[in-house]
């Protein structure tokens, strides 16, 4: 079964909202692990608007089962955080300052070179890397050149276009998953997936082993509670029969 890791940064963008330390982010982290959540995700920025470098090595700690930290590894900062704290795995993603979030992947034929040498500091600690690319098979497959051990789909696309078509939507996702196979990648994805549209996209989508889901289920949270959001989510997932 496609496992889910939940990104808290929202959790953290409301605590940042009062100064305060309430929601408390170590404690929501242990209760989304005690409720099922089979990882954490953390996407620290530089400008800090949510998930605090200081979080991270708060986060190590406690975590119990897989730790995902996201960034911009262009970012010596981030570099040294990851390194400092060895998650299970760092996924990397080519923001530039100040986005209002992650909207694109790596161009991983042009970056070749510097994803290859950053990959392999980051191997060399013992750290899966996955890097966040868009559905395209040549970026998959420059992706497998890099060394990486997993890619990362980004999926604003598929959810944005999955109501007017959901077979239009997922199938330049399942071609990108099918050269992931092809070329011995692991396969994540993450971005604007909830609870609407991830039932089809994890079983149609073969060899997917991991989705990152954050905005939107901290979103669903406000209404239906933590617990039973991350449980509604582990649903959708374990009623597919994943491709
Ligand atoms: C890489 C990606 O799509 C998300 O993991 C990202 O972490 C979302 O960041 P925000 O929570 O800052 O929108
Ligand atoms: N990598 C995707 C992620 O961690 C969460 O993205 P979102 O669900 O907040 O859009």
């Amino acid at each position: 079964m496609t496992r889910l890791s939940v990104n808290i940064n929202k959790i953290a963008t409301l605590r940042n909202s009062r100064g305060g330390n309430n929601p408390d982010l170590i404690q929501v982290a242990k209760d989304c692990e005690r409720f099922g959540a089979q990882g954490i995700t953390v996407h620290p920025r530089p400008d800090e608007r949510h998930i605090r470098y200081n979080d991270v090595f708060e986060l190590k700690k406690i975590v119990t089962t897989e730790f995902n930290i996201e960034g911009n590894c262009q970012e010596q900062k981030f570099i040294d955080l990851v390194l400092a704290n060895k998650p299970e795995q760092v996924t990397l993603v080519p923001d530039v300052l100040g986005q209002i979030t992650s909207n694109h992947g790596w161009d991983t034929i042009t970056n070749y070179h510097y994803l290859k040498d950053m990959i392999a500091v980051f191997k060399e600690a013992g750290i899966r890397v996955s890097i966040f690319v868009d559905p395209i098979p040549a970026m998959v497959e420059g992706a497998a050149k890099t060394g990486t051990d997993r890619v990362e789909l980004y999926t604003e696309g598929y959810a944005t276009h999955f109501p007017q078509g959901k077979e239009l939507a997922i199938a330049p996702y399942i071609e990108a998953a099918k050269a992931a196979q092809q070329a011995g990648l692991g396969l994540n994805a993450g971005h604007d997936l909830d609870l609407h549209n991830l039932k089809y996209f994890a079983e149609n989508i073969p060899g997917l082993l991991e989705v990152s889901i954050g905005h939107a289920l901290v979103s669903d949270a406000l209404y239906y509670g933590l617990e039973n959001t991350i449980q509604m989510y582990l649903r959708q997932l374990s009623l597919t029969d994943n491709a």
